[in-house]
């Protein structure tokens, strides 16, 4: 490794210690290493030229050059990256004047190489004075923040803003190009439940849980942590001393990400990142981006984002209390608080035109729905836990290919195919985004419009893994949300599957339903005994009709209620007018009487 720039006449002594900087690793999230500032603004002054230093994210040295930060030559352009993304490399240099406010060729700099961040130190008489820091925003331009002093804690603060504008450029945190990112998730057992042991075992199905959703976003868990409190900490979700702890192993094991278990408020992220050094992400935030990864039509990307950044909003704002006192004086608005709103009033505007977008989808989509209701074709949702086996069923029962893998949420974006039933009449058969325990509230919301579509059906087929242990809690989560959305008076069948795989012997409570089948969607096991009970399903389905019976028609009557009920019926001069439910498949006989 060697100096660059112009280090004619400088003394060897004073080439080699800089040359020892390339041998430190700085923490990953030190924005200024202290003893690099030192030394560098140390050297500077005794050579009286700048210098600059450019570090990457793992905290490597990559560059030094003697002369001004427009000099700092990238040693191997990353074009990977993209040319959207920041280069993940900041640049440190010295201003000998004194002063630390950026140059304009400091900025054009920071631009034209992309910089995570232009950091200039003004020394005088070989101390630093003052820091200033500017960073691209959404706009590309340089917001410059400052001054702060070396060792001022509010500079580890900045690696928030590089991130946001680097995931702003591209929507998943783990970019396939990355290796896979190594975590540690942390669980929390409050003793609100009475059965000793109950509370744990289910931090702990919920913590293998999100191992499995870790898994599925495309990281490796190192460990998994449950800490047994008696409430949440609310400023550390766990213990400040378990935080501690995370830190140390964090260092240990070289792990950068922290994944938590339960939604974290923007305070508790900032505490805990400052704290540990690692990233902070919650379950919410994690599956948030497996739906961002997943969602394939048009209308699930934008029900993704809107959530996403709806999620976002309000711990922006949490940063921002942070960020606003910076450079704070007598008649100076800060500049964090102006990105800020720059950055908030930028997501403002986008939640409203996604919102736009979605509500044409949506009057599209009920258009559809309101034509297959017109052409009385029945309509079958398949709802169930992630994972249960929906798709595969879906492509077992109507040959059709929807995409299948055996990761979480598989299917974002309900795609309905024909079903012929084994009666020979057709059906609708629709795919629905699976169910998830601790479901985002967000989500939830997004999408609603979507599963819907399960409300308007006029048959669900509740598919259970039936091979996992936790079957049962998975059914109860589907119900309560099925419950949510108005859809628990249906006619439900419950559809055991992976029977293939699953244990002898039957823990599964299937009280309540109107039928219950035992099949394989991978094998093909009970599928014809299940398309037979949607058949019959549909059979019994009733619908409410009005008919007008002469007095001379005797029967009627009594067909009705044997295939119905009736629910009115007034006399009139040409008959009997008559209002009932009857079974749909019993209705044709009446044709003649029946009124439009
Ligand atoms: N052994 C076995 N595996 C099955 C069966 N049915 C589905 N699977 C597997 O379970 C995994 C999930 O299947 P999907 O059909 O994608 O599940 P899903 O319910 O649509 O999941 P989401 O779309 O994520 O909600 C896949 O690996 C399937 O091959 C079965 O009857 N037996
Ligand atoms: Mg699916």
């Amino acid at each position: 490794m060697k100096i660059n720039g112009n280090t004619q006449s400088i003394k060897d002594r004073l080439l080699n210690e800089l040359e020892g900087l390339y041998d430190v690793k700085y923490g990953p999230r030190e924005l200024v290493p202290v003893e690099l500032a030192q030394t560098i603004s140390r050297i500077s002054y005794e050579i009286n030229r700048e210098i600059s230093v450019l570090i990457n994210r793992k905290g490597t040295v990559v560059d030094i050059s003697i002369g001004d930060s427009g000099k700092a030559t990238l040693p191997q352009m990353d074009n990977r990256r993209g040319n959207t993304r920041l280069s993940a490399i900041r640049c440190i240099h010295t201003h000998p004047g004194g002063k630390g406010l950026l140059s304009q060729v400091d900025i054009k700099t920071l631009q034209k190489l992309r910089l995570d961040a232009m950091i200039a130190l003004g020394i005088l008489d070989g101390q630093i004075t003052e820091i200033y820091v500017g960073c691209l925003n959404i706009e590309q331009e340089a917001d410059v923040y400052g001054p702060f002093t070396i060792g001022d804690t509010r500079l580890n603060y900045f690696y928030k803003i590089i991130e946001e504008l680097d995931t702003s450029a591209r929507t998943d945190i783990y970019g396939n190009e990355e290796e896979a990112e190594k975590a540690v998730l942390v669980g929390l057992e409050t003793s609100n439940s009475r059965i000793e042991g109950m509370s744990l075992r289910e931090a702990q199905n919920s913590l293998d849980e999100l191992e499995e959703l870790a898994k599925t976003a495309g990281a490796i868990v190192i460990d998994k942590i449950i800490q047994r409190k008696q409430n949440q900490d609310s400023a550390y979700y766990v213990g400040k001393g378990k935080i501690e702890e995370l830190a140390l192993m964090c260092q240990a094991t070289d792990v950068q990400l922290l994944i938590f278990d339960d939604e974290l408020s923007g305070a508790q992220i900032r505490n805990i990142e400052e704290l540990t050094g690692a990233r902070v992400i919650d379950r919410t935030t994690l599956i948030l981006d497996i739906f961002a990864q997943r969602a394939k039509s048009k209308e699930g990307k934008l029900q993704v984002e809107l959530a996403q950044l709806k999620y976002k909003l309000p711990r922006l704002i949490g940063l921002g209390n942070e960020l606003s006192r910076l450079g704070g004086g007598i008649g100076t608005r800060g500049p964090g608080e102006k990105k800020l709103e720059v950055d908030r009033r930028h997501i403002r505007r986008r939640i409203s035109s996604l919102e736009r977008e979605l509500k044409l989808l949506e009057k599209r989509r009920i258009f559809m729905r309101e034509g297959r209701e017109k052409n009385n074709t029945p309509v079958i949702a398949l709802v169930g836990y992630t994972n249960a086996g929906k798709s595969t069923l879906m492509n077992r029962l109507c040959g059709s290919s929807v995409f299948v893998e055996d990761k979480l949420f598989a299917t974002l974006d309900p795609s309905a195919r024909k079903l012929i039933l084994a009666d020979g009449r057709e059906a609708v058969l629709i795919d629905t985004v699976g169910f998830i325990r601790k479901l985002p509230h967000d989500l939830i919301e997004a999408f609603k419009s979507t599963l819907e579509e399960a409300v308007h059906a006029d048959m669900l087929l509740h598919v259970v893994d039936a091979s996992n242990e936790n079957a049962a809690m998975q059914i109860s989560v589907v119900e309560g949300l099925l419950e949510d959305l108005g859809a628990t008076t249906k006619h439900t069948i419950l559809v055991l599957n992976k029977q293939d795989i699953a244990a002898s012997g039957g823990r599964i409570n299937s009280m309540g339903y109107t039928s219950v089948c035992e099949i394989s969607a991978v094998t093909g096991y009970g599928i014809p005994q299940l398309l037979e009970k949607i058949t019959e399903g549909f059979k019994e389905r009733l619908r409410e009709i009005n008919l007008l019976i002469p007095y001379n028609v005797g029967w009627v009557i009594p067909y009705i209620y044997e295939n119905g009920k009736v629910l009115g019926q007034e006399y009139q001069e040409e008959g009997i007018s008559v209002k009932a439910v009857v079974k749909v498949d019993k209705i044709s006989r009446l044709n003649d009487f029946i009124l439009v």
